[in-house]
C-alpha cells in the first residue's frame, strides 16, 4: 500500500482534484440509490398493496431527505387523485428515474474527467522524473542498469501503472462509497435480510487476495523478460550491420525467440488468472442474491418479515446495484498487484540518488586561467582499484597526450576530469579549486570533448553541431563546420544544414560524422579539450580531413588526448605513459626516447600509427 500512496503523491497538490471528485462521487453515489428505492411506491401503487405513502399537503421546505421524499410522494399522490390515476403515477415515477439515471451518469462522467486529469498529470510526473534521471545520473548508473530494462521502465511500466494504479483510484474511491451508501439504504429496508447478505462479504475478500498474491509475483517475472527482449531489440538494432556480416540473424533471433516465448506463457498465465478476478465476483454476487431471494421470500412466506412486496423487489433491484462495483473491486484488486509491481519499478529509479551532484554551496568557475592539477587521485569502478595515486599537473594551453596499453587507465584519467565519476581518494582542482567544490554546470562548460566514437543524434546537422544551445547563430554554426572541414560536405547534403542525419548519423561516412563532432566542439569553443582519438583508419584522404579539423581544434587549447597517433604524441608537451592505473613515464618524445623504457618499447612495437 505504501508504492500505491507513493504513486498517488505524484498527483499532488490534491486540492485541484479532490474536492471536486468528493462531490461528484456523493451525487453520484446518492442518485444510484434513488434510482431504484423509486421502484418501491411505483410497485405499492400499482398492485394496490395498502403500503403506499399518502401526503396530502406540500411539505415545509427544508435540506432534507425528508424533505425530498415527501415532495415526492405529495406529488405522486397528487397523480393518482386526477384521472389519468395508477397510468399517471407510472408515467410520473419513470419521468423521475430517467431524470435521476441522467443525473447520476452525468456526475459519474464529471467524476471521471477529474480523474483523468489526475491520471495525466501523474503519468506525465512519471516520466518526467524518470527522464530526470536517465538524463543526469552519473555514468555508474547506466553501467549498472540494463538499457532494455530502464526502456521498459520509462514505456511499459509507466503504462502499466497508469492502467491498473490509476484505474483502480476509480475503483478504490468510488465504488466503496457506493457500496456503503447502498447498504446502508438496504439495512433501512430490512435489517434481517442485510446482516444475512454482509456474512459472505470475508470469502469473496479471501478469494481476491490470494489470486492477487499470486499474480504480483508473476508480474514481476514478466517485466523482467520484457527488460531483456527490448535490450536484444535495442542490440540488433543499433548492431545490425556486425550481424548481418557476421551471418548472426539466425542466433540473435533464436535468442530473441527464447525470451519471447517465455514472456508470453508468463502474460498467459497472469492473463488468465486476472480474466478469473471478475467472472468469479460476478458468480459469487449472483448466488448471494439467489441465496437473498429464498431467505427474503421464506421470510415473507412465513410472514416473518414486514417485507411488502415493493420493498423486496425494491430490496433486491438495489441489491443487483452493488454486484458492479463489487466486481470491479474484485477486479482491482487483482489488477493492482502487476500494477504496483510497475510502481515499485518505476520509484526504485526516481528514489535512486546521484552521487555526483552540486555541492549546496558549489562556487562558480568563471573560466579556465591556470592549470588542472590531478592530486595524488586513486579510482576503482568496483573493487580493484584502476587508477593508483596519481598526480599530474597540466599547465594551461599546453597538450598532454596519455599513452598505454589497453586497460591502462587512459580513458577513466579522461573521465575524472568532467566528474562522470568521482575520486575515491586525493582530488583534481582546476585553477586550484576542487573540481567537487564548484558547480557541475560551470565545469562542464569549460570542456569540450571528442570521443572515439562519433556520438551525433538522429537531427539536423544544424542541432547536431548547435548541440545544447537554443537560438544558435547560424554563421557561427557555419564558421565551425568549415574549420571542421564539414562546410563543404554539408552544403552538398539534399537540405544543407537542415538535413536530418538518421540515428546516431547513419545517414553520414565515418569521416563525416567524426568531423561533425569536431564542429560541434569547435562550436562550443572551450577552454579545455578532452579528446579520444580514433582509432580505426579512414581512408587517407578522410584521415587527412579529419587530422586537419583536430589540430585546428587543438590550437590554443589545454588538451588532453588519448592519443593513438605517433604524430599526435609527437607534438604534445607532455606524453604520459600509464601502465595498470599507474604514471610510469612522463616527458617529451625525445625525453621518453631517452630514458629508453616502456615508450620507447611501445613505439618499438609500432603501437602507435
Ligand atoms: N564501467 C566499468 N566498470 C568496471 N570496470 C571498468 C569500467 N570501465 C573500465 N573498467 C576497467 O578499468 C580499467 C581501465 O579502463 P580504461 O577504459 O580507463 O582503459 P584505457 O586505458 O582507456 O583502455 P583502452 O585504450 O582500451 O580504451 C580496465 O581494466 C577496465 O576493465
Amino acid at each position: 500500500m505504501k508504492t500505491f500512496f507513493r504513486l498517488l503523491d505524484l498527483s499532488r497538490p490534491y486540492h485541484h482534484y479532490v474536492p471536486e471528485y468528493i462531490v461528484y462521487i456523493i451525487l453520484y453515489s446518492l442518485l444510484g440509490i434513488m434510482n431504484f428505492t423509486l421502484l418501491i411506491p411505483m410497485m405499492n401503487a400499482l398492485f394496490d398493496t395498502g403500503h403506499q405513502q399518502i401526503v396530502t399537503q406540500m411539505p415545509e421546505f427544508s435540506v432534507s431527505f425528508g424533505y425530498l421524499k415527501d415532495v415526492f410522494y405529495y406529488y405522486l399522490n397528487q397523480q393518482l387523485t386526477t384521472e389519468a390515476g395508477k397510468f399517471g403515477v407510472l408515467v410520473y415515477v419513470c419521468i423521475v428515474l430517467f431524470a435521476t439515471i441522467v443525473l447520476k451518469n452525468l456526475f459519474g462522467y464529471l467524476s471521471q474527467k477529474v480523474l483523468t486529469r489526475m491520471r495525466v498529470s501523474m503519468v506525465k510526473k512519471m516520466r518526467d522524473r524518470l527522464f530526470e534521471q536517465f538524463s543526469t545520473q552519473s555514468l555508474r548508473f547506466f553501467h549498472d542498469e540494463r538499457k532494455g530494462d530502464l526502456l521498459s521502465t520509462i514505456s511499459s511500466d509507466v503504462v502499466e501503472v497508469e492502467n491498473s494504479v490509476v484505474t483502480s483510484l476509480q475503483t478504490l474511491f468510488r465504488d466503496p462509497l457506493v457500496i456503503i451508501s447502498t447498504f446502508i439504504a438496504l439495512f433501512v429496508i430490512s435489517k434481517e435480510l442485510t446482516i444475512f447478505t454482509i456474512l459472505f462479504f470475508p470469502i469473496s475478500g479471501w478469494l481476491i487476495s490470494s489470486v492477487s498474491k499470486k499474480l504480483k509475483r508473476q508480474s514481476n517475472i514478466s517485466q523482467g523478460l520484457l527488460g531483456k527482449l527490448l535490450n536484444v531489440t535495442e542490440e540488433t538494432l543499433s548492431g545490425i550491420r556486425i550481424i548481418k556480416a557476421f551471418n548472426g540473424e539466425k542466433f540473435i533471433r533464436e535468442k530473441f525467440d527464447k525470451d519471447n516465448s517465455a514472456f508470453a506463457q508468463t502474460v498467459k498465465n497472469i492473463q488468465n488468472q486476472r480474466e478469473m478476478a471478475s467472472p468469479v465476483s460476478e458468480i459469487l454476487g449472483v448466488l448471494v442474491v439467489v441465496i437473498i431471494m429464498l431467505y427474503g421470500g421464506y421470510l415473507i412466506l412465513n410472514h416473518k418479515s414486514n417485507l411488502d412486496p415493493g420493498m423486496f423487489i425494491g430490496y433486491l433491484a438495489l441489491y443487483f446495484q452493488i454486484l458492479a462495483p463489487a466486481k470491479n473491486i474484485g477486479s482491482a484488486f487483482t489488477a493492482l498487484p502487476k500494477g504496483l509491481a510497475a510502481g515499485e519499478r518505476v520509484l526504485r529509479i526516481i528514489d535512486l540518488d546521484n552521487p555526483i551532484k552540486d555541492k549546496p554551496n558549489a562556487k562558480s568557475l568563471p573560466g579556465f586561467t591556470d592549470s588542472i592539477v590531478y592530486d595524488n587521485i586513486t579510482f576503482r569502478y568496483n573493487e580493484t582499484p584502476v587508477i593508483k595515486n596519481v598526480s599530474l599537473t597540466i599547465p594551461k594551453g599546453k597538450m598532454v597526450a596519455l599513452v598505454g596499453k589497453s586497460g591502462a587507465g587512459k580513458t577513466t584519467m579522461a573521465d575524472l576530469l568532467p566528474r562522470f565519476y568521482d575520486v575515491q581518494g586525493g582530488k583534481i582542482m582546476v585553477d586550484g579549486q576542487d573540481i567537487r567544490d564548484v558547480k557541475m554546470h560551470d565545469l562542464r562548460a569549460i570542456m569540450g570533448m571528442v570521443s572515439q566514437e562519433a556520438i551525433l543524434f538522429n537531427d539536423s546537422i544544424f542541432n547536431n553541431i548547435a548541440f545544447g544551445q537554443e537560438n544558435a547563430d547560424k554563421e557561427e554554426v557555419i564558421r565551425a563546420a568549415k574549420i571542421a572541414n564539414a562546410h563543404e560536405f554539408i552544403i552538398k547534403q539534399d537540405d544543407g544544414y537542415d538535413t536530418v542525419i538518421g540515428d546516431r548519423g547513419m545517414k553520414l561516412s565515418g569521416g563525416q560524422r567524426q568531423r561533425l563532432t569536431i564542429a560541434r566542439a569547435i562550436f562550443k569553443n572551450p577552454p579545455i579539450l578532452i579528446l579520444d582519438e580514433a582509432t580505426s583508419a579512414l581512408d587517407t584522404e578522410s584521415e587527412k580531413l579529419v587530422q586537419d579539423a583536430l589540430d585546428k581544434l587543438m590550437e590554443n587549447r589545454t588538451t588532453i588526448v588519448i592519443a593513438h597517433r605517433l604524430s599526435t604524441i609527437q607534438h604534445a608537451d607532455i606524453i604520459v605513459v600509464m601502465d595498470q592505473g599507474e604514471i610510469k613515464e612522463q616527458g617529451t618524445h625525445e625525453e621518453l626516447i631517452a630514458v629508453n623504457g616502456i615508450y620507447k618499447k611501445l613505439v618499438e612495437m609500432q603501437e602507435f600509427k
